[in-house]
Order: C-alpha cells, then sequence, then structure tokens
C-alpha cells in the first residue's frame, strides 16, 4: 500500500480577536499519498494559508491531527518544529526567499548545511546535480539578483528538493511571475513529481495552474468542498465512466 505522506483529520483553525471567532478551518480532511501532485485551491479568504501555515509547521492547529510522514506534527515543540521541516519539507514560497548575497549553488547548499553531518564535498556533489537536473547549472555562480524571477523559482525548487524530502510544499508557486515563467515552473514541477517521483502539494488560487496537478481539492470557508483530477489525469483516462471530470 502506498504510503501516506500528509493525513490530516478534521482539522480546525480558529482565530480569535476581542470582537470576532474566525473558523479559517472548519474541519479540513486531506491525505496525501507518496507520489501524488495534489493542487488546494478556493476564493479568497477560505483557509488556503492557514493550512498551508499549518502543514508547513509555521502554526499550530486549534484542533484535529496533523500527521506528517506517519508523526504527529501538530503538537511539536518549538526547537523540534526546526529540524522536522528540515527532515520532511521542502517549501517554495510565491517570493521566491533566496539570500541574495549568497550565490545559487550557495543557497541550494542551506538545508543541508542546516541539517549537518554531510561533507562538502557531497553537498557540493548533490548540489551540481540537482541543479543540473532542474536546467540551472550554469548559473551555478551567480546571484539571486542577476536571474530573472522564473530562474530564481527554478532555484528555490532546487532548493526544496535538496535534501530530499517527503513532500514539497508550493504556496502560490506562479504568484510573482509572468504566465511564460509561470508555465515553465509548473512544467517542472510536473516533471518532478512524473519523473523524479516528487510529492507536491500547492495551493493556488488559480484554476488554470491547480488543473496541471493530478488531484484538486477545494476549499471553501474552511472547509473541502470538492475534489476532482486534472487535465493529465484526465485525458490519460477520458475513456473510463467512473471519473468526475476536470473542474
Ligand atoms: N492572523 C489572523 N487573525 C484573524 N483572522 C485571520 C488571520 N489569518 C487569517 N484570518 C482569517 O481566516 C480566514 C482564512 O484566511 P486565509 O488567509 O487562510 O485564506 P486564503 O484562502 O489563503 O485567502 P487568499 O487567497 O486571499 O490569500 C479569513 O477569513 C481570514 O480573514
Amino acid at each position: 500500500m502506498t504510503e501516506t505522506v500528509i493525513d490530516v483529520i478534521d482539522l480546525k483553525k480558529i482565530y480569535r480577536t476581542d470582537q470576532v471567532e474566525t473558523h479559517a478551518l472548519a474541519g479540513v480532511d486531506l491525505a496525501v499519498k507518496r507520489g501524488e501532485y495534489v493542487a488546494v485551491t478556493g476564493p479568497s479568504g477560505c483557509g488556503k494559508s492557514t493550512l498551508m501555515a499549518i502543514l508547513g509547521l509555521l502554526d499550530d492547529p486549534s484542533a484535529g491531527v496533523y500527521r506528517l510522514a506517519g508523526q504527529d506534527a501538530a503538537h511539536l515543540r518549538e526547537r523540534d518544529r526546526a529540524i522536522f521541516r528540515n527532515r520532511h519539507i521542502g517549501f517554495v514560497f510565491q517570493a521566491f526567499n533566496l539570500i541574495g548575497d549568497l550565490s545559487v549553488a550557495e543557497n541550494v547548499a542551506l538545508p543541508l548545511i542546516y541539517r549537518g553531518g554531510i561533507a562538502k564535498a557531497a553537498r557540493d556533489e548533490r548540489v551540481a546535480a540537482i541543479l543540473s537536473d532542474i536546467g540551472m547549472a550554469h548559473r551555478a555562480q551567480h546571484y539571486p539578483a542577476q536571474l530573472s524571477g522564473g530562474q530564481q523559482q527554478r532555484v528555490a525548487i532546487a532548493r526544496a528538493l535538496v535534501t530530499e524530502p517527503d513532500i514539497i510544499l508550493a504556496d502560490e508557486p506562479t504568484g510573482n511571475l509572468d504566465s511564460k515563467a509561470g508555465e515553465a515552473v509548473m512544467a517542472l514541477l510536473e516533471d518532478l513529481n512524473t519523473n523524479k517521483g516528487a510529492t507536491i502539494l500547492m495551493v493556488t488560487h488559480d484554476l488554470h495552474y491547480a488543473r496541471r496537478a493530478r488531484r484538486i481539492v477545494r476549499l471553501s470557508d474552511g472547509q473541502v468542498v470538492d475534489e476532482s483530477f486534472g487535465e493529465a489525469v484526465v485525458a490519460l483516462h477520458k475513456e473510463d465512466d467512473h471519473l468526475p471530470g476536470a473542474v
């Protein structure tokens, strides 16, 4: 049986201010198996960022179960979070978040340095291989400011992948890119999923990009209201009467 990487059961997040209580997540159930590529989509305010922050261990849920790679991830102590994140998660942000005064190769090597226990020669080898995989080997000694937005996001994806995480969490990865660069990033994510077995969960408000994933989960008012399959799956199974159509 395929291993479940992310297992979320009845996840709730309530924001309390003096006057109001906002149920940002009102009981989300979501399972992501190894090798899946899932897009989470939905209208503004439906809870996408809140869900991503919890899955990325940046915030705690108010209630519910969150298991990551089979371990309880909902109640980690502060000092365990960074270690857990480094070990299991690769994060791709909308704003790339590369470090400006480090070269491309140095940016990609950072998660391996944080992990520790990996000799420099092994790190260099791993970084070179991953930059080659994503077509950025020729930019290894460049600095982020010398790259286009699309290239910076490719480097950020390499940085997320370098530790071979259980899951890539991509938060609006095309949000700061024009459509051509956005398409290139989407093609890279698809390739990593199809050919390298990367497990990906991407949040996007853009249905056009959500459809490029294999499975689409729609949130509304903090709950999963619909699940369907992306274009690649629908094209593959278009003869299959039992498969729900693409959104
Ligand atoms: N820190 C906070 N304090 C209070 N309410 C919050 C906080 N963060 C989010 N919310 C509320 O929780 C709900 C879900 O917000 P969230 O940012 O997760 O939605 P979203 O789907 O990511 O929206 P968008 O697509 O616009 O980024 C919204 O009603 C929002 O106003």
